[in-house]
Formats: C-alpha cells, structure tokens, sequence
C-alpha cells in the first residue's frame, strides 16, 4: 500500500545523495543508482506529518530494501542539519530525531494498534509506560536505536529482511527460557515485504547503568600500559595482574555468561550434532571467504597459503574431538556487544555480521564461533592503543600478555560455566584446532571489514594472522 505518493516522488529524487551520508547505509562501497519507494505508511496524519517507507536502493545489480521514517512539517522541526532529505519547498526530513514524531511509535505499541500494514505490538503481559519521549543514540551503528525516556531503547532496523528478525526472535527464545543475560524484549513493530511479514523495530528494556565491554576492556589496557615499573625493579614492566584495572576477573565472568546463554539458545531452540558433510560446508565456506577477501586486500595475499593450510585441517575433525555440535549462536560476538551491569554481562545485538546474507545469518553454526570472536576482540582490545604508534617492544609485549591472560580467562569461565552441563558444549580449548580455524575465519572477515571502514585498523587483524599461522595454537 502506498500513502502520500506525490511525497514520495520527492523523496526517491532526493534520496541517491542523502543515503551515502548515512552511518547505518551499508551500500557505501558503490553509488546509488535509483531508489524506487516500495510502500508508505502514513503513521500521524496532518502537520507535523509522520511517514513510515520503504524503498529499494539500487547500486548495479545490487538491490537491497531500507526503511525510513520521514517528517514534513509547515513549521522546521528541531532536527540536525543532516536529517534534511529534501528542502525544497518545505522539506521532508529524517524522522528519528525528531521526539514529538517518534513518541507516537511508542505510544501505538502500547496501544497495539494496526496502521496500513504496519502492526505495533507489546509483548504479551508487558506494560508498558506511556508518554516517554525518545532520543536517538549517537554510537555508530548500522541501525537506529531510540531511548525513550532511559526506560526503553527502540531499534529500527534499516537494512530489511524478510522473515521474523533474527535479533527479535533469539530475543524471545531467551526471555522464554528465563535467560539473565539479555535485556528483555517488550514490543515489536511488523511492516510487510513483498507479501511477506517483516521486522521493522524492537523495544526492548534499556540499561541506563550500562557500559560495554570494550570500553571496559581498552581502560584496563591503557591502565597497563601508563602503569610504573616497580621501584625494586625500575627496569621491568608490570604484569597485568599487578595494576589496579586488571580485566581478569571481568572476563571469566563473561565467558561464563557467554557459556550460559549458549547454553540456554540450545534448550530453547535445539540443536544438532555436525557430521562430515557439515565440516566440508564450513570448510568451503571459509575458503570462499578467504579468496574473495584476498581479491580485495593485496595485504593478505602472503597469509593465504597458512590460512589454508589452517581451514583444511578441519575436515575430518569428528572423529578426533568426538561429538561438535551446531545451534543458534549470536553470530557477530565482541566486546562492543556485551554490556555490564551491576547484575551481571549481558549480550546484545543478536543479527549476526552485518554482511552475512540471511540465510547464512540463521543458519546453526559451532558456538566456537562465537567463542572465537570474543577471542579475538581481546586481541582488537589490546592492540588497539597501539594503532598508528611507532612500535615500543615493551608495549607490544604488554599488549599480549594482557590479551593472553583475559583470552585465557574467558575460556576458564565458560568451561567452568558448561562443565557437566548441557550435550555439545565443553571447554573451548579441547578443541583448539576448530577455535583456531574459527579465529582466523572471523580474523579474514575483520581484514575485510578494516579494509572498507577503518584502514587505519588493517594492521589489527593482519598481525593476529601472522601470530596465529606462526605460533601453531595458543588461548
Ligand atoms: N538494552 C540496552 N541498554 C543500554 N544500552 C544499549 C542497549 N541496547 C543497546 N545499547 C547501546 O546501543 C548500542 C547499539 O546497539 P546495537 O544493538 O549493537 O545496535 P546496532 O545493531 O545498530 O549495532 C550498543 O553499543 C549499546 O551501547
Ligand atoms: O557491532 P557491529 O555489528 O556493527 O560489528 C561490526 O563492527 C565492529 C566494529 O565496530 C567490528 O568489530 C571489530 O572491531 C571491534 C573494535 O572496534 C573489536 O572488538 C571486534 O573484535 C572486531 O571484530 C565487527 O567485526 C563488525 O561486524
């Protein structure tokens, strides 16, 4: 259905310059050819106007569907220069700054009202508090998060997919199960894709005490690395474990909290155990990866015979390391997207990589994997200071050793955590070659990453190859 078609010409014009500008517009490796509007939903009528859309980008023979929620007003609206899609005569403009637009979504979910196809609903038995005004968050991410008066974060998702979303629905899986680890799902917004349902937003119960990991993680480095040399000892440099901000402690308790929601997706949503056939696909998949990365990156070509090397001892690891076993996992797990709280770690962002293809992104996988992403964002962490630095031996040294010991810390916890516990999940480092072929799947992936959004970091990851591929296994 298509409301306000005259406005959406408009936009659609407008619409190939403005995108690119957009932090959470995933298409910025090409231009955009053409945006032709697939539906509009007109969610407040009148002056200020609220607009739910959806369009289509067109970049080649790339198509990829987004949605917006655009504002017209006869007044200007008190949003930032960048929201302005159009300006001409009286412009149309990027909704989600603007509080008195937005607070009506909020209000339709707790109404549970149906507008045109759009369907907003709260979770069964939730009640929500009405009359809260919302601001964006200003982190760099790839959808659009609104804290409604630090009581609820709203996520709409920009880049769509057909089916129910996968963040949504292991969100739900785990709130059923009564995991401690999530912030609890409370409402939903539906939209419709070509005939199908589609996710739109997620309420969810926000944690205004909350800080993520990272941030906690590259504090304790940087309390390392500006900590003084004993005074018995002025030529050596401390330990991680002798400076106030050591992380140790911290990480076994998230990877004890990893373990248990691991733990949890697997009671609640199943899971299966690998056979030779499934370690072929892994096998091949991180291949293709690996040459298509290459084609890219000329800084990861020397790597590729190791890294090969590495993804083909895989096959046929049944047999040596008994049962492997694949479920739903959270996919993209790092220190960005744990949160702690005074009651504990909790895990955010269920979608997966931002560039996995949905299929790939429901798919069950190892929980390795996510083991081995958090494994690496140790690595991101302790490295990350050193980023555009001349290299001082004594810092890099302490950089590993700080990576080695929370890396070990992490697995401890979750081993500790799964001891005796649920079929198919053990400690990580009995598997090691599986880790370490998952650590450099997800380090490739990172090359690629670094290469097309931060090439200042390629260093990060392509010095974790060289390690890895050097030094055999390590934790
Ligand atoms: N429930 C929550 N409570 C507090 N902060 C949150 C919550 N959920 C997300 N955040 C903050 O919002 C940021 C983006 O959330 P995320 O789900 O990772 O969005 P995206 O999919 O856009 O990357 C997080 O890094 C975190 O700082
Ligand atoms: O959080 P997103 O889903 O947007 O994840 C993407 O961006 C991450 C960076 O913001 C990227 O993570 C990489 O950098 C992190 C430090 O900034 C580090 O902790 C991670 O280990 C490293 O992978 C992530 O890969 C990407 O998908």
């Amino acid at each position: 259905m298509t409301d306000r078609p005259e406005l959406l010409e408009e936009l659609a014009a407008a619409l190939p310059r403005w995108l690119p500008s957009q932090r959470w517009f995933a298409g910025k490796d090409r231009p955009v050819t053409a945006v032709r509007p697939l539906a509009s939903t007109v969610v407040l009528d009148g002056d200020p106007l609220l607009l739910h859309v959806v369009v289509e980008v067109v970049q080649d023979d790339r198509v990829e569907p987004y949605q917006l929620l655009v504002g017209h007003c006869s007044q200007p609206p008190d949003v930032s220069a960048a929201s302005w899609i159009t300006t001409d005569p009286v412009g149309l403009y990027e909704a989600s700054g603007d509080a008195d637009l937005t607070a009506v979504l909020l209000t339709k979910m707790i109404e549970g009202e149906q507008v045109g196809t759009l369907r907003f609903a709260h979770e069964p038995g939730v009640e929500l508090e009405p009359g809260l005004r919302a601001r964006p968050i200003t982190s760099e991410q790839s959808n659009t998060s609104l804290v409604y008066g630090s009581r609820y974060i709203l996520k709409l998702f920009r880049k769509l997919s057909t089916g129910e979303n996968k963040d949504l629905v292991l969100h739900r899986a785990l709130r059923d199960v009564g995991s401690t680890h999530i912030a609890q799902p409370l409402g939903s917004i539906t939209g419709e894709l070509a005939g199908e349902p589609v996710t739109v937003g997620m309420l969810q119960q926000f944690l205004p005490d909350a800080v993520d990991g990272w941030a906690m993680a590259t504090t304790s480095v940087r309390d390392l690395m500006a900590a003084p040399s004993t005074p018995e000892d002025p030529g050596a440099q401390p330990h991680p474990d002798e400076v106030g901000g050591d992380f140790a402690g911290e990480a076994e308790r998230l990877g004890a909290s990893v373990a248990e929601v691991h733990a949890d997706l697997a009671r609640a949503l199943g899971s299966e155990p690998v056979d030779a056939g499934e370690l072929d696909r892994t096998v091949k998949a991180m291949l293709d990866r690996l040459d298509a990365v290459a084609a890219r990156v000329p800084d990861l070509i020397p790597h590729v015979p190791a890294l090969r090397s590495a993804f083909e001892q895989v096959r046929g690891l049944r047999e040596e390391t008994g049962i492997i076993t694949m479920q739903s996992i959270h996919g993209d797990l790092h220190l960005g997207q744990v949160l702690r709280t005074v009651g504990g770690w909790l895990l955010i962002d269920f979608e997966g990589e931002p560039a996995a293809s949905v299929d790939e992104r429901r798919a069950l996988r190892s929980p390795l994997r996510d083991v081995a992403g958090m494994l690496r964002s140790f690595d991101y962490a302790a490295h990350s200071l050193l980023v555009g630095q001349d290299a001082d031996e004594a810092h890099v040294e302490r950089a590993l050793e700080w990576a080695t010991r929370n890396r070990e810390a992490f697995c401890e916890g979750y081993a500790a955590a799964v001891a005796g516990g649920t079929a198919g999940l053990g400690d990580p480092r009995e598997q090691s070659t599986l880790l370490r072929a998952f650590e450099l799947d997800k380090a490739v992936y990172e090359v690629s990453y670094e290469h097309a959004n931060r090439p200042d970091w390629l260093g990060v990851p392509l010095a974790s190859i060289a390690r890895i591929t050097d030094g055999g296994d390590r934790t």
